[in-house]
């Protein structure tokens, strides 16, 4: 559906988006990845045509049409739910009846129908987020292009949006949706992890985590330890990474030998405590990431 060909972008002289090459597909769920700053937001303004690249190409398939909401996006406040959407509608060309129709299809799967008269100024932030992707799917786009739309909205429209993109899927369309909740990433069918306008990785969920390359182990409630003991454990032989996650320490492991390691250290502090096994997280894979400065630093 797009590629993009060791596309960079400069604001000014800063180059905020590196040589990145990828392949987006017919009908796929993609998820772009990664903290505050790295470029998620001008990487999806590539996608739209909003920027041109300094370098590379991006190139279309010929049936590719998109749909885009910013992370501030604007509504028309002081009309209705259904009047944005018939409103919209116009815009993009339909006739009075095709919008009518697709806004009514488009209420049912945002659950918006019965506040269809309601002003946009009066909803809630999930409703307004409901309200704002509904508008950019009237006239059936092949790629809706979604920044951030899960961003500080209330769980049950969180689900409802996800719910909203399956929906968008499930017509055939492919959806780019930016997001810094990694718990989202398995909802996606590949993942698009960005660092420092790198791209660190790109893969689907399950392989991002049958790849992982470390068992993951967690020692409980160390929430009075001093968290200068952790560069004394990073330093065990095959520990790959160790951090603090709430009152835990987890701890990336390449050998089984590391866990007899962190069992003495418990001994010797004189803790009752477990090393014990987790499954791990996209999170875990994300930060392992993100401190080895991608794969091309891996070291095990
Ligand atoms: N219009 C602009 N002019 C100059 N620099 C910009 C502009 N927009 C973004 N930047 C810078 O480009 C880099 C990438 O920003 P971008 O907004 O794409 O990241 P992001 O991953 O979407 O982050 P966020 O989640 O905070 O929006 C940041 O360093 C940002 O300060």
């Amino acid at each position: 559906m797009i590629t993009f060909q060791n596309v960079s972008f400069c604001y000014g002289k800063e180059e905020v988006l590196k040589n990145l090459s990828f392949h987006i597909g017919a009908n796929e769920i993609a998820g772009i990845v990664g903290p505050d700053g790295a470029g998620k937001s001008t990487l999806l303004k590539l996608l739209v045509g909003l920027l041109k690249p300094n370098k590379g190409r991006i190139q279309y398939a010929e049936s590719c049409s998109t749909g885009f909401v910013a992370e501030h996006f604007g509504l028309y406040e002081d009309m209705s739910i259904e009047e944005n959407l018939l409103f919209y509608g116009q815009l993009y060309g339909l006739s009075r009846e095709e919008a009518k129709q697709r806004s009514e299809q488009l209420l049912a799967w945002t659950k918006l129908s019965p506040f269809k008269d309601r002003l946009a100024g009066h909803l809630s932030g999930g409703m307004k987020r409901k309200l704002a992707i509904s508008s950019a799917l009237l006239h059936r786009p092949s790629c809706l292009i979604l920044d951030e739309p899960t961003h500080g909205v209330d769980p049950v429209s969180r689900q409802e949006i996800w719910q909203l993109i399956k929906e968008v899927k499930s017509e055939g369309a492919s959806v780019i949706v930016s997001t810094q909740y990694l718990d989202e990433v398995s909802r996606c069918d590949e993942v698009l992890f960005l660092h420092q306008g790198e791209l660190l990785k790109k893969t689907s969920p399950r392989v991002l985590i049958d790849e992982f390359p470390y068992k993951v182990y967690r020692i409980p409630d160390l929430r009075h330890m001093s968290l200068r003991e952790l560069p004394k454990l990073k330093d065990i032989p095959y520990v790959a990474d160790a951090f603090p996650r709430g009152v835990d320490w987890v701890f990336l492991v390449s050998r089984e030998e590391a866990v007899g390691a962190l069992r003495d250290w418990i001994k010797e502090k004189g803790l009752m405590r477990q090393v014990e096994p987790i499954q791990p997280t996209f999170e875990d894979v994300f930060i392992h990431l993100m401190g080895k400065g991608g794969p091309a630093h891996d070291r095990t």
